[in-house]
Parts: structure tokens; C-alpha cells; sequence
């Protein structure tokens, strides 16, 4: 679309941001106008959270920069309460919803109306709060319905209800930040249906994204960021591919991956008997040396509870892994990391700072943890070969900033999963874990990381990836199970492509169940 006269929905003027010796953001320019899809796209560590953090108030910039939102400039910091006047709204990654609550909780969270004189919450009023702005969107639902039992689009209509409710008809601004990644594909086109009717109202979106598909196909104009700088301001996506975005973003050029040979040898490296944990009740599995096998489904299907309970992260009912010579029994209780470590297996967490990196602690520290009691004296910090490692893992992965001492909470989401994977990935493995490893990774980190699992399948480990990126596991995997209410629907091998493997776990089975994606 052609931008619309007058003033911007969101003009950014002059932003920068300092942290201690790292300039998160330098002079950052952005333009948003009335009623457009504006694209945010850059490498981790590029910045984008810490300039969605300074737009809602989270981070204050550094002196110098302007804030206007329809012409009318905002203070800095933003307050809370003009951030909301001016209607910008953010829709953070996987939605941000509370699976627990229901429609009506989720959306009205943190800004209950008090009665005056009860003070008690008026659910009525509250409820009907709730079904006006669906209704409004379009999206009747059954406002007292648990939001965990909501289909994937549902879910997205209750974020964006959220995110809407205080915005003037024809007003407003919601920022997408990394929010789409757990849609399928189908829930996804729909999510945009929905989105391109609130900009059809007028409203705008800024959507930040690592998908450059998504971005290339929905949006009107993308900004594209590099270390904090913008560099390109607002082209017009029509005249942009993926392929130069990524050189945008990254200033080289990247070859896609394909399909490689299996690294997979005869020889056999694990076995995994009657294993029961969530859905999953009695699976089986062998995995050989070299071989990578992609484990995916539907929420709820028990690929992501089997994958937990083979990494040693989830305590399973019943069920035995064999790694070499070595036995688990997997219905131990949690805190037997240390057998899984002995025995050679590594599990990359899907959570990072919750489940498997340590943030006050620096890079070094976390990236050799595994290996200090049985490499050396835990109190000798700084030994050799913790910095050879270290190095090591900092170049084969490019993990930004290049600083062994930076506190691992303060580098970007993707640049803290690059440093979990190289924890485990420096203790050469036998049988590697992978939960989502290129989830909110860049193109360029997405690339290193496919690398170094082939690197690691090459020298004999054995990998799981516990994925729902089709892509990731149609250019890794040598087989996939598609799990579907806890057992495994499906097995495809050869020659996989992505296609084939979002039908198998979307698509109706051979009992003609499901839906098509
Ligand atoms: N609280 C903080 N203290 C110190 N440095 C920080 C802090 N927050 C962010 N940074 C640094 O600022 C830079 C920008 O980080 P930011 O999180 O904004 O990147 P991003 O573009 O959102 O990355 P990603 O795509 O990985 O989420 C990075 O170098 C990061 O290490």
C-alpha cells in the first residue's frame, strides 16, 4: 500500500540504547503509517526487543531520541498510562496467554475493574468487556471457555482481543513480536485474515518475525536492523526477496541448506523401551550412530514429554533408555542429570534461562558447566582449557556479543540459544536431545546450528529433534515420527520434505480423523 497522508501512526527518531560497552540500538529511525503491515526484521542482537522494550516503557533510551504516535510526541520512558492512550499494544512470542485461565481472565489479566464500593472484580462487566471486542474482531467465543483448550486460531484471536481492547476504532498500534511461531500453517493464514481486518479498520501492526517467508508474503514495507542500525528504512516489500533480506540482515549472502546424505551407520547407539510419559504409553525406539531423528505433532501429542523424558528433563511412568552399555531407567526421579551426563546424553532445552543456562553467570561459565567437576578443580575458574572451549564454541557458532565474560541474561534470546547448544554440543555426545533448537534463532544462526548437528551426527552422535519447524526437520532429519495422541501416527523417511511432513501432522490419517493444514 502507499503510505497514507498525514502523521505516522509510530515515528521513531534518534533512538539509541546503551548497555555498559554494547550500543543495543543507534539512531533508530522507523516509520510506521496508518493502517499499514510494517516488517522488523534482523539478525539476533540486532536489537528489536530492546526497541519494543524502550516503546512500552520497559527500558528507558538513551538521551536524544523522539517518540510520536499520530503526531502526538510520547515521553521517555513511556508511561504505562500514555502507552496505552496512544494504543500501542505488543503480542509477545507464543501469544502470551495463560493456558490455565480462561478467555475472559486472559484478556482483561492485570486490568481487572474494580467495583467501587465491593472492590471485588465484576465478572458480568468483565465478561462482557470480553465478548465486545470479540465480537468486534469478529471472533465470537465462549468467553468462560479454559484458553489452554482453544484451537491455535482461537488462541491468536484471544491475544489480539488483548492487545486491541483499548484501541479507538481506526487507532492504535500492535506490535507482533515473534507471535506466530507456534501457529501451523493453516492457523497461521488465518491469524492474518484477522490481522489484515483490523488494518483494514485502520489500525497498523508491526510485525517482528524470523520467518522471512511470512514477512515477505504479508507485510506492506519491512525495516531491516543490523547491529542496532537501521539499514533499510521502510522499503516497499514488493521490491524484496528472501534472499536480500538475508543479505540485509546479515551483510553476506547465504547458501540455503539441502538435504544432505544420512550420516546414519549400522551400528546401533541407543534403544528406548515401553516408555510412558504424558499421552505416550509404550514407545519404542532405536536410534543408531549418525542418525538424526525428528520427533513432532500437534500440542499435546507427547513428542515434546518423550523428547523431555529421553534428555533426562521430565520424569517418565515407566520406560528404559540404553545408551551404549549404559542404562536409565526413565521413571527416576528428576535431579539424576548427572547419570544422563555420564552416560553421554545432552538435552538442549526448549526453555533457556528456565531449564538450561544459568543468566547472572558468563558466557564461559555456562558453556563449560557440564565439563568442570571431570575436567579439572571447579574452583580454578579461568583454567586453559575452559577458554580454548570456550573460543571454540563462541567461532563455530558466532554467538554475539564474542565476549566470554558477558552475563548470559544479557545477551539476546537467539544469541543464549546458540550458547545452551555449544554447552552441550563441547562435551561430544553420544546421544544429543535437541527441544526446538532454532526457535527465535536469525537465518544466520538457524544456518550455523543446522551445521554443527550435522557436525555432531557426522562424528557418530546420535541426535532427537523435538521440533514443529517442518523445515528444520525436512533438511536434518533421516526419519520422522508424527505423534498424534500419543503414539506415533506416522514414520517418514527418505527423501522428506517439509510439505509431507506438515500434512502427516495436521492432515487427516489413514482413520480419516483431523483436518487438512
Ligand atoms: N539488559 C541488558 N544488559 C546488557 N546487554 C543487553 C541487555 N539487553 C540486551 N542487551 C544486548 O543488546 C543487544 C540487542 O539485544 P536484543 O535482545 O534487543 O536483540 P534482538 O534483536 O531482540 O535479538 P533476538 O532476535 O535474538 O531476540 C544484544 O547485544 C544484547 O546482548
Amino acid at each position: 500500500m502507499t503510505p497514507a497522508a498525514g502523521p505516522h501512526r509510530l515515528e521513531v527518531a534518534g533512538l539509541s540504547k546503551t548497555f555498559g560497552p554494547t550500543r543495543a540500538l543507534r539512531g533508530v529511525r522507523l516509520q510506521v503509517t496508518p493502517g499499514e503491515l510494517h516488517g522488523l526484521v534482523g539478525q539476533n542482537g540486532c536489537g528489536k526487543s530492546t526497541l519494543v522494550k524502550i516503546l512500552t516503557g520497559v527500558y528507558s533510551p538513551d538521551p536524544g531520541g523522539s517518540l510520536t504516535v499520530d503526531g502526538r510526541p510520547l515521553s521517555l520512558p513511556v508511561r504505562p498510562a500514555e502507552q496505552r492512550e496512544a494504543g500501542v499494544s505488543v503480542v509477545h512470542q507464543n501469544l502470551g496467554l495463560v493456558d490455565e485461565r480462561t478467555v475472559w481472565e486472559n484478556v482483561r489479566l492485570g486490568r481487572y475493574r474494580a467495583g467501587r464500593l465491593s472492590r471485588r472484580i465484576d465478572r458480568k462487566q468483565e465478561r462482557r468487556a470480553v465478548e465486545e471486542v470479540l465480537a468486534r474482531l469478529g471472533r465470537p467465543l465462549d468467553v468462560g471457555e479454559r484458553v489452554g483448550a482453544l484451537s491455535a486460531e482461537d488462541r491468536a484471536a484471544v491475544a489480539i482481543a488483548r492487545a486491541m481492547q483499548d484501541h479507538r476504532p481506526g487507532s492504535g498500534l500492535i506490535i507482533f513480536d515473534e507471535s506466530t511461531r507456534a501457529l501451523g500453517r493453516e492457523a497461521r493464514s488465518r491469524f492474518f485474515d484477522l490481522v489484515r481486518s483490523l488494518i483494514a479498520g485502520g489500525a497498523s501492526v508491526l510485525l517482528i518475525s524470523h520467518q522471512l517467508e511470512e514477512i515477505v508474503e504479508v507485510t506492506d514495507r519491512v525495516t531491516v536492523l543490523r547491529d542496532g542500525a537501521v539499514i533499510e528504512a521502510g522499503v516497499p516489500t514488493r521490491e524484496v526477496d528472501e534472499t536480500a533480506l538475508t543479505r540485509m540482515m546479515l551483510g553476506r549472502h547465504l547458501v540455503t541448506h539441502d538435504r544432505v546424505d544420512t550420516q546414519a551407520r549400522e551400528e546401533a547407539l541407543a534403544s528406548v523401551r515401553g516408555l510412558a510419559v504424558g499421552p505416550v504409553d509404550g514407545l519404542d525406539l532405536e536410534i543408531r550412530r549418525g542418525e538424526i531423528v525428528g520427533l513432532t505433532g500437534l500440542v499435546g501429542s507427547g513428542f515434546q514429554e518423550a523428547a523431555e523424558a529421553l534428555g533426562g528433563a521430565r520424569r517418565a511412568r515407566a520406560g528404559g533408555l540404553t545408551v551404549r552399555e549404559h542404562e536409565l531407567a526413565l521413571d527416576r526421579r528428576r535431579g539424576c542429570t548427572g547419570d544422563f551426563v555420564a552416560a553421554g546424553v545432552a538435552f538442549v532445552p526448549e526453555r533457556r534461562l528456565e531449564e538450561g543456562l544459568a543468566g547472572e553467570l558468563s558466557v564461559a561459565d555456562n558453556l563449560t558447566l557440564p565439563r568442570v567437576r571431570s575436567r579439572g578443580n571447579p574452583l580454578r575458574i579461568g583454567a586453559a582449557w575452559q577458554a580454548e572451549e570456550t573460543a571454540a564454541m563462541i567461532a563455530l557458532l558466532d554467538i554475539r556479543p564474542a565476549d566470554p565474560g558477558a552475563p548470559v541474561a544479557t545477551l539476546s534470546g537467539g544469541n543464549q540459544q546458540k550458547v545452551l547448544l555449544g554447552k552441550w554440543l563441547a562435551g561430544k555426545p553420544d546421544l544429543l536431545v535437541l527441544h526446538e533448537p532454532t526457535q527465535a534463532v536469525d537465518v544466520g544462526a538457524r544456518h550455523d546450528i543446522i551445521d554443527a548437528v550435522r557436525a555432531a551426527a557426522r562424528a557418530g552422535c546420535g541426535v532427537v529433534l523435538a521440533s514443529v519447524d517442518a523445515v528444520d526437520l525436512a533438511v536434518l532429519c533421516d526419519r520422522v515420527l508424527v505423534f498424534r495422541d500419543g503414539r506415533v501416527a506416522r514414520e517418514l523417511s527418505g527423501d522428506l520434505d517439509q510439505d509431507a511432513i506438515v500434512h502427516a501432522t495436521f492432515g487427516a490419517d489413514e482413520s480419516g480423523e483431523g483436518w487438512v493444514g
